[in-house]
């Protein structure tokens, strides 16, 4: 079977269209909605391709009035072995503002403390690493990753990460160069390290040491709060990191992006593991791999902040969404 339909039609300013494709293994819709007055546009568009194996669908919405312009566009993709999925926005929930407001009320109003986020936080950045980068892909004697990590949370996560890339039977080493005295991250270092994980005194200042040394760098060294020009000693562990050639797995967002608008020169990770929801600069990531991690926001926040996160499988702790 093979048709195809378009309707049109038009009452009091407002304009409809419906499209449908249909073919044996084929479903395409499309139906688009405007309104044009003076000074307003307002625009909406729904499409979803439907094949055997594939679900495409997309919705854009897009409102211009007298000089401002708010677009919105959700996209997702589904097939037997992928979900994409991608939200994005003039007002977008992965803002730097709304990472932070959506970090502050889980631990105000809903009460969770910071180790146990960051706890689920960066047991999801190691299940997201050993499925990616399974010990067996390891070019390496041994599945060796070094695991760089910063001054914050971020860093944090990274020293947990390590634990369990550890337990998941990986050779993690640290490098932590900046340390906060505080009870959280001095006992998330004793950890490690009465698990036999070796912290390195010094960077490697060649990216050609870490090439031979270890077969993934995992990048934990700024999150959702980095802002302005990168410091030292930072500034040089991403020069000497954006030469390496083995993956690189970064935590939450590439260290020193932009968490808006990205960083086209900075850190081109192979790997991006996005933390709650991911980040307006997700849209740039160009990596094999996009992971969903930290499975613990309340669907009140999600509704309040408009997150709409995508199912997690089952009991999953990770979505692939690239
Ligand atoms: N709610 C959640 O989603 C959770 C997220 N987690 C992780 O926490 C980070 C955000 O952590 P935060 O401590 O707020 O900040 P960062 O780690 O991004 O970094 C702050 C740290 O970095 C220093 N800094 C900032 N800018 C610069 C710069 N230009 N040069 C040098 N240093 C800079 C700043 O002084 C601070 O010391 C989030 O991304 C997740 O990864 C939680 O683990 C779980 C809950
Ligand atoms: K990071």
């Amino acid at each position: 079977m093979n048709s195809e339909g378009l309707v049109y039609s038009e009452v009091d300013g407002v304009a409809y269209s419906v499209r449908l494709v249909l073919s044996d293994a084929l479903v395409y819709s499309e139906v688009a909605r405007s309104v044009v007055s003076d000074k307003l546009v307002y625009s909406e568009v729904a499409r979803s391709v439907v094949s055997d194996k594939l679900v495409y669908s997309e919705a854009v919405k897009s409102v211009s009035w007298d000089g401002l312009v708010y677009s919105e566009a959700v996209r997702s993709v589904s097939s037997d072995k992928l979900l994409y999925w991608e939200a994005a926005g003039a007002v977008m929930p992965g803002s730097q503002q709304e990472a932070q407001a959506i970090d502050q009320e889980l631990f105000t109003e809903y009460k969770f403390s910071v180790d146990q986020l960051m706890e689920l936080a960066g047991l999801s950045c190691a299940t997201a690493i050993a499925k990616a980068y399974p010990p067996s892909s390891f070019t390496k004697p041994q599945p060796t990753v070094l695991v760089v990590c910063g001054p914050g949370n971020n860093g944090g996560d990274g020293l947990v990460c390590a634990r369990h890339l550890k337990l998941f039977g990986y050779e993690p080493t640290v490098y932590y160069p900046k340390r906060p005295s505080k009870a959280l991250f001095e006992a998330l270092t004793t950890q490690c390290q009465k698990m036999d994980i070796p912290f390195l005194p010094e960077f490697p200042t060649e990216a050609m040491l870490i090439d031979e040394l270890y077969g993934l760098v995992v990048d934990a060294i700024f999150g959702f709060s980095f802002q302005g020009a990168v410091r030292e000693p930072f500034g040089s562990i991403l020069k000497t990191l954006a030469q390496v050639t083995v993956p690189i797995a970064s935590i939450d967002i590439p260290s020193g992006w932009d968490v808006e608008k990205g960083h086209p020169d900075g850190l081109q990770p192979d790997m991006l593991i996005s933390l709650t929801a991911p980040k307006a600069a997700a849209r740039h990531f160009t990596g094999r791999y996009h992971f969903l991690g930290g499975r613990f926001v309340p669907a009140a926040l999600e509704r309040k902040h408009g997150l709409n996160l995508p199912a997690y499988p089952g009991t999953d702790c990770i979505l692939q969404l690239v």
